[in-house]
């Protein structure tokens, strides 16, 4: 636990003040557009460079959801080969997941079923999102029948992060289902780290005027989840 010395971070109170955190990640393989795509959500830009992501980058978003507010942890993941054993620690804790693929590279499409596979050995029940980008290139690609989505019963959309086709309504979507997986999930795991992290925020409160809180008596173990 890194809790600044002198009681909760800011990062930490603004959670505590939100009626409700969740954790969305993308997969997909690289330069399917993943990072276009928040890019495009959270800053409604689009700068056409490719940049490799390293291994992560993580955004905060603030939203209302029912009247309440949502804070959105957006994970955005490297689709090269060569961070997929780091992979396990993103799905920790997730509550939705969006994966895309790049309508213009059969390769990327195949590989959907990898990633789902792997989504699933770690996250069995959340709600997840596929998604056809880049149909900008060449709309003609939305009267395709991609069958993945169907087969696994998942929510299917066409987007382009360059011109914002779908976007907001993917992410907004993506949102509403984070949240309401995160109320309703009987996920066994999930209670324990709940129960977990409200003692956290309890104690933290009642020692955030002591000195020293470094030495937290949570059993180390499991904090590793
Ligand atoms: N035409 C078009 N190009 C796109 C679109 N989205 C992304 N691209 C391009 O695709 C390339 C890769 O986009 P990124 O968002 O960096 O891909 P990524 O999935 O984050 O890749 P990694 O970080 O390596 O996993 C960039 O050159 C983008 O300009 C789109 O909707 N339309
Ligand atoms: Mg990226």
């Amino acid at each position: 636990m890194s809790m600044a010395g002198d009681g909760v971070s800011d990062i930490e109170q603004e959670k505590y003040d939100a009626d409700e955190n969740v954790k969305i990640i993308c997969l997909g393989d690289s330069a399917v557009g993943k990072s276009k795509l928040m890019e495009r959500f959270l800053m409604d830009g689009f700068r056409p460079q490719q940049l490799s992501t390293f291994a992560l980058t993580l955004y905060k978003y603030t939203t209302t959801v029912n009247g309440k507010t949502v804070l959105v942890d957006f994970w955005d993941t490297a689709g090269q080969e060569r961070f997929q054993s780091m992979h396990a620690s993103y799905y920790h804790k997730a509550h939705a997941c969006i994966m895309v693929f790049d309508v213009q590279r059969k390769i990327t499409y195949k590989n959907l079923s990898t990633w789902y596979h792997e989504l699933r050995e770690y996250r069995p029940e959340i709600p997840c999102i596929v998604v056809a980008n880049k149909i900008d290139a060449d709309l003609r690609v939305t009267q395709k029948g991609f069958n993945f989505a169907k087969k696994n019963s998942l929510p299917f959309y066409f987007v382009s992060a360059a011109d914002g086709t779908n976007v907001v309504k993917l992410f907004t979507d993506a949102i509403k289902l984070a949240v309401s997986y995160k109320q309703n999930s009987h996920d066994f795991m999930d209670a324990v780290m709940q129960e977990l992290e409200n003692f956290e925020l309890e104690k933290q409160e009642a020692v955030s005027d002591k000195e020293d809180e470094s030495e937290d008596a949570l059993p180390l173990q499991l904090q590793g989840f």
